[in-house]
């Protein structure tokens, strides 16, 4: 017999069933759905990391129970098959604007990192290998005046690519099935702003190809969407465009780059660094990617920052309980702040449903 998971109950009384597959930050998420006549039941077991398989099936428990709602705590879901979703009537939630600064941030830390060699710097300091200023010791890239590459340049993207340009003066080249036209506007508008000041102004261009964004950028940073479209998106073919002492950035999805190829680009080119917050195989690196000095990894945490976790759950809950009590989408998932205010009562509204169901269908 399989053993019984552990489990929280937050009011058992409610009317209404909501399953917490984990313990989310915060408590705001917890009394937002306590308030509105939900029993509450959080899985408490430490790892429960569901597959696309477990959300398949999920998905038809779910139907057999009456349920009608799926949240991902998360804004990307390339682990939820919303087809599958939408043959059981069940509406897929996500968290999308409350991580966009956030995941820029740890992305712009990512690329530091490796231009500046941070990772290498500490453990040599660590070790107890430093005798003293050497002009050869640890020299890595300069950002300022170089160009930033942007694959997919949405809501994290285009964030990723302001702090850049703003932060460091740097000229953008992108790739993205769309055209960021405020993306642009500001960079334009920032150029006029330093060129007014008498400094070099900073300039954009949108490429026709990603082939030219990986030939001209010295930081390239991933940003797209895991699809069909993006998968191997960096291939051996690509690395080989890419300039020799290039930085690499992902905190996207993993499956973006094929990471047994990108092992070998590093073992063959020690001026190539990687920041990679995300893995092909997670949890696991493919072999050889931990002894690689020129990659900074971290395990995935781009959204980690206590406000941004707690929004998360804020979303995630909202958008079930909506559903629970038949309110329209919210039209616009670039906004979602009125749903984050702390002492506000949120919106009638799902923040963020990806498949559009309306309720009377659910
Ligand atoms: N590492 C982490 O913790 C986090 C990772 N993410 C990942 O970042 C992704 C992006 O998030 P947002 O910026 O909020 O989404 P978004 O939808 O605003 O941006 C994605 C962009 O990718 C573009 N795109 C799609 N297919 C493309 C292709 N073939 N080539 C080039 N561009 C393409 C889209 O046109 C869009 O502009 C998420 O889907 C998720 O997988 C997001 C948050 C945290
Ligand atoms: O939001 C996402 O897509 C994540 O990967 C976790 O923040």
């Amino acid at each position: 017999m399989a053993k019984p998971i552990s489990i929280e109950v937050w009011n058992p009384s409610g009317k209404y069933r909501v399953v917490s597959t984990k313990s989310m930050p915060g408590t705001r998420w917890i009394r937002l759905l306590t308030d509105n006549d939900c029993r509450l039941e959080i899985c408490t077991e430490a790892k429960t990391i569901l597959s696309v398989d477990d959300i398949l099936v999920l998905f038809s428990a779910l139907k057999r129970a009456g349920g009608t709602a799926f949240s991902n705590m998360a804004v990307g879901y390339n682990n939820v098959d919303v087809e599958a979703a939408n043959r059981n009537g069940i509406a897929v939630g996500n968290t999308p604007g409350v991580l966009t600064e956030t995941t820029a941030e740890l992305a712009a830390s990512l690329t530091l990192a490796a231009a500046r060699r941070i990772v290498e710097a500490d453990q040599f300091m660590r070790a107890g290998l430093y005798e003293g200023w050497l002009p050869h010791l640890f020299v890595g890239n300069l950002l300022k005046g170089q160009t930033v590459g942007v694959i997919g340049a949405g809501r994290i993207g285009s964030a990723y690519a302001r702090m850049m340009i703003e932060g460091f003066k740097m000229n953008l080249i992108y790739y993205d099935l769309y055209q960021a036209t405020r993306l642009e506007k500001f960079v334009t508008a920032y150029g006029q702003f330093l060129k007014a000041n008498g400094e070099q102004p900073v300039t954009w261009k949108r490429a026709a190809t990603m082939e030219d964004v990986l030939r001209e950028a010295d930081v390239i940073s991933l940003h797209p969407v895991l699809d069909k479209t993006t998968y191997h998106l960096i291939n051996p073919e690509r690395l080989a465009i890419m300039k020799k002492d290039a930085v690499l950035v992902n905190a996207s999805r993993g499956p973006v780059i094929d990471e047994v190829a990108l092992v070998e680009h590093l073992k063959a080119n020690p001026m190539f660094r990687v920041g990679l917050d995300v893995f092909e195989d997670e949890p696991y690196m493919k072999p050889g990617l931990a002894d690689m000095k020129n990659a900074v990894v971290v395990p995935h945490i781009a959204s980690a920052s206590k406000w941004t976790r707690e929004g998360m759950a804020t979303l995630a809950a909202l958008n079930v309980l909506g559903k629970i009590k038949g309110y329209p989408v919210w039209g616009n998932p670039n906004q979602v702040e009125p749903f984050l205010k702390e002492s506000a009562t949120p919106p009638p509204a799902c923040p963020s449903i990806v498949n559009g169901m309306p309720s009377s269908k659910l």
